[in-house]
């Protein structure tokens, strides 16, 4: 078998000898021209398309959240969206332009440019906040660290040259002496390195804890967590961004900061002591650094040229994964309507699809990034390494050639000590003539390894330097997504709002949204009650999205008079608590009121993270209610209103469990309105807030709030809270509004009389007569 293989390849090695060096040079040509095409096309496609290309990534980036994105290719598929975002603005007009115009020289696609250099300035601002702080002892004491370490390499090289220096010269006692010193030297290496990486984890935690504390301060601002959600739709993923994001910036800058600074140090120190070292053998001290300093310049005009935007990869690669993330969470928070409707299939194929998009977009990462360390490898590997052996054999060869050419003149490879040595004692010439080609090789030796250490260690140095380019700039990416969480939050906080706005339903009424330029004016008037009276002049109710739901409303109501508010679905009930309570702007018109004393409780009760009687005391903290002289008995008190003192036989207030999941709807319902009489404010914005509630315990309610001296504004569809409430906010669907006093016995012949038409057969009769009455009773039409 051996020798049928070997005739074989005796065969085929005879048949392709001739063909051999023409295969070698094909396989290399198209392997170089597959390559050129790689990094070339690239280049060209940038130039004559680049403008294409930016619009279209930018305009992408924009309309994120509020356009519908197809799951494949994340092509939006909004299809009658406004030409532009469209910004809402209220707060000061002169601060608001001066942050957007600030906040627009920051955008662009990331990249190593100026926004980024303004956007890293801003983060840096806010990571080391004044020069006597913890972060700069830290980054302080990392670079004196840094410095010793490159202070141990240039000893350490010199040490292994002297130790390969006295194996060639088979000298074991000097051999043994030099060995010591370099254990020796290993212990304090090793702390250096260690400490290096500590104070590097260290300032990273610190930059990070600076850059959260500043978004949580941002993002709780004047209610930006719910403004960037509802009312602007820049920010695709908040919760990436205040995560991963701010961890990955500060980790890289944090690692940047070495991988920059010790380089610089390696590169001067190294090259010190190169140029040392050729001086010491009598050479040329500018050939050397030319050529390394050349081929460097070229090396880093190519990788420059080439480099593909690995900024913006990577700010797309942290925006799908925070969509992944998202499509996760809301898994998690609906769990178990998912589980009723048996709804995994699609669920599975949306988790899979979001996946699927963040594989994709790594696979071409990878791809893009294989070229491109292809080449970087090539050049910082073979060419550099080439160079260096050239550089390092000039002092070893020149002499020689010089020599040559001028014979006479002996230049020795001995060191200054040995110049001097063999000057004062020139008797001695017969032993030099013995031992100096030993002692020569041996010199010879001890300078290559010496030197070969140091260009290693500054060509590593480069390396490191070059390589951060990359790291820069996909730190840009990681940047520009922080910078812009950050401009947007203070943007919402300000009033500004950009949101891609869907095409506008007919305008009602005779209010239209007034514009600056693309900018929505909010010329409402925003008064506080002197009285805690509730006024509104004129107010429309007006969506995020500029829909006019109702053009003007007025209502004026004083404490005790307690409001039922009704209407068909969708007429704006629920957003006049909005406007009320400031979550939406006031476009027009004017509005009073008590902010401060008014509390709103919502159809789906929040649960907060904590104990029984942190689910009573909300947002009130322990501290607070303490501050209130509230007790656990008073609180005990509030849950047998509620009808909720069972929950306390099996449970206490102190232990800490997830009650979204324990409590039932009702029960959930009834720990809000415990809520309501653990603040008792003046007023009560109920939305449909006890309509799991049985109807006797909710009438036992509301009647302990009204004896409380808590005025209500109810939204219900229950004729049986009627009774509780003197006047009527009547919406009908259509833009327009009445509000009067709400005689509440005529009402409820009207409800029986529609119950018992609704009972009888069917005829134009009947239809006509329950459309009467619906329009009366703000109800829905069908
Ligand atoms: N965040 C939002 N962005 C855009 N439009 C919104 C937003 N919230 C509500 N709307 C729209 O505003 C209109 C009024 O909504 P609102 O919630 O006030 O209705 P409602 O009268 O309370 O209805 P329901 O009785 O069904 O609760 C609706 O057409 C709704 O689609």
């Amino acid at each position: 078998m051996p020798s049928v293989v070997s005739k074989f390849l005796d065969k085929s090695e005879k048949a392709f000898s001739k063909n051999q060096s023409l295969l070698s040079t094909a396989v290399i040509g198209t392997a170089l021209a597959a390559y050129a095409y790689k990094i070339g096309y690239p280049l060209v496609e940038s130039l004559i398309f680049k403008p294409n290309r930016e619009s279209d990534s930018l305009n992408n980036n924009l309309v994120k959240p509020n356009g519908i994105k197809s799951a494949a290719n994340g092509e939006v598929k909004s299809a009658t969206k406004k030409p532009n975002g469209v910004v809402q603005t209220h707060g000061d007009p002169k601060t608001n332009s001066a942050i957007s115009k600030r906040n627009r020289l920051m955008t662009g696609i990331p990249n190593f440019n100026l926004a980024f250099i303004l956007q890293f300035i801003k983060l840096v601002r806010i990571m080391i906040p004044s020069i006597l702080c913890a972060e700069t002892a830290l980054l302080s004491g990392h670079t004196i660290f840094l410095f010793l370490r490159t202070f141990l390499s240039i000893y350490v090289a010199n040490l292994e040259g002297a130790i390969v220096k006295f194996i060639v010269r088979k000298d074991p006692n000097n051999f043994v002496k030099q060995l010591m010193k370099w254990f020796a030297v290993a212990v304090p290496a090793t702390f250096i390195n260690s400490m290096i990486r500590y104070l590097e984890s260290r300032i990273a935690l610190r930059f990070r804890t600076r850059l959260v504390e500043h978004s949580y301060k941002l993002y709780f601002k004047n209610q930006s967590y719910y403004r960037v959600t509802v009312l602007d739709g820049r920010l695709d993923n908040c919760a990436q961004r205040l995560t991963d994001d701010i961890e990955t910036v500060a980790s890289t800058v944090s690692h940047l900061y070495g991988q920059i600074t010790k380089p610089c140090f390696d590169i001067l120190l190294m090259a010190i002591a190169l140029a040392n070292l050729v001086k010491s053998r009598n050479s040329n001290l500018l050939i050397g650094p030319v050529i390394i300093s050349g081929v460097v310049v070229v090396s880093a005009l190519v990788l420059r040229l080439v480099s593909p935007r690995f900024g913006q990869l990577v700010a797309q690669e942290a925006e799908k994964k925070g969509y992944l993330r998202h499509v996760h969470g809301r898994i998690v928070s609906n769990a178990e309507e998912i589980a009723f409707y048996n709804g995994h299939k699609v669920e599975q194929s949306h988790l899979r699809s979001a996946f699927r998009i963040l594989t994709q977009h790594l696979e071409h990462m990878f791809a893009v990034k294989l070229w491109f360390v292809m080449l970087e490898q090539f050049l910082m590997k073979y060419v550099w390494s080439g160079t260096g052996m050239i550089v390092v054999s000039l002092p070893v060869f020149l002499p020689q050639v010089i020599r040559q050419v001028r014979p006479k003149k002996t230049i020795s490879f001995t060191s200054p000590k040995q110049i001097t040595a063999s000057q004062a004692e020139p008797s001695t010439s017969q032993n030099s003539e013995i031992s100096e080609p030993e002692d020569s090789v041996s010199e010879r030796t001890h300078y290559f390894t010496t030197a070969k250490n140091l260009l290693l260690t500054g060509s590593n140095a480069v390396e490191r330097l070059m390589s951060s380019y990359k790291d820069i700039v996909e730190l840009a990416g990681h940047t520009a997504r922080v910078a812009n969480m950050f401009s947007v939050l203070e943007e919402a906080s300000n009033g500004i709002y950009h949101k891609t706005v869907v095409a506008k339903k007919e305008t009602i009424g005779d209010f239209e949204v007034e514009f600056n330029g693309d900018q929505p004016v909010a010329k409402g008037k925003v008064f506080a009650a002197t009285h805690n009276e509730i006024i509104l002049k004129n107010v429309p109710i007006v969506t995020p999205n500029c829909d006019v739901v109702c053009p003007s409303l007025s209502v004026n109501l004083k404490s005790g008079q307690h409001l039922l508010i009704t209407g068909p679905n969708g007429c704006g009930k629920s957003s006049l608590f909005r406007i009320l309570s400031g979550l939406w702007p006031v476009y027009g018109g004017e509005l009073t009121t008590p902010r401060n004393s008014m509390f709103y409780i919502p159809q789906r009760p929040y649960m907060v993270i904590g104990n029984l009687r942190d689910q009573i005391i909300y947002p009130d903290t322990y501290a607070d209610m303490i501050n209130k002289q509230i007790t656990e008995t008073d609180l005990r008190k509030i849950m047998q209103m509620v009808h909720l003192e069972h929950i306390l036989e099996r449970d206490t207030f102190h232990e800490i469990k997830d009650w979204t999941d324990i409590l039932s709807g009702g029960e959930k319902q009834r720990m809000a309105v415990a809520r309501l009489f653990y603040h008792k404010p003046k007023y009560a914005l109920l939305d449909e807030c006890t309509s799991a509630v049985s109807i006797d315990v909710e009438s036992n309610i509301y009647q302990t709030a009204i004896d409380m001296g808590i005025t209500l504004l109810t939204i219900t569809h229950r004729p049986t809270l009627w009774k509780f409430h003197t006047h009527i906010l009547q919406f009908d669907g259509q833009g327009y509004w009445e509000f009067s006093e709400l005689n509440c016995t005529s009402r409820m012949d009207l409800k029986k009389e529609k119950d018992e038409l609704l009972l009888k057969p069917n005829s134009d009769e009947k239809t006509q007569r329950l459309k009467e009455i619906n329009k009366e009773l703000g109800e829905d039409d069908v």
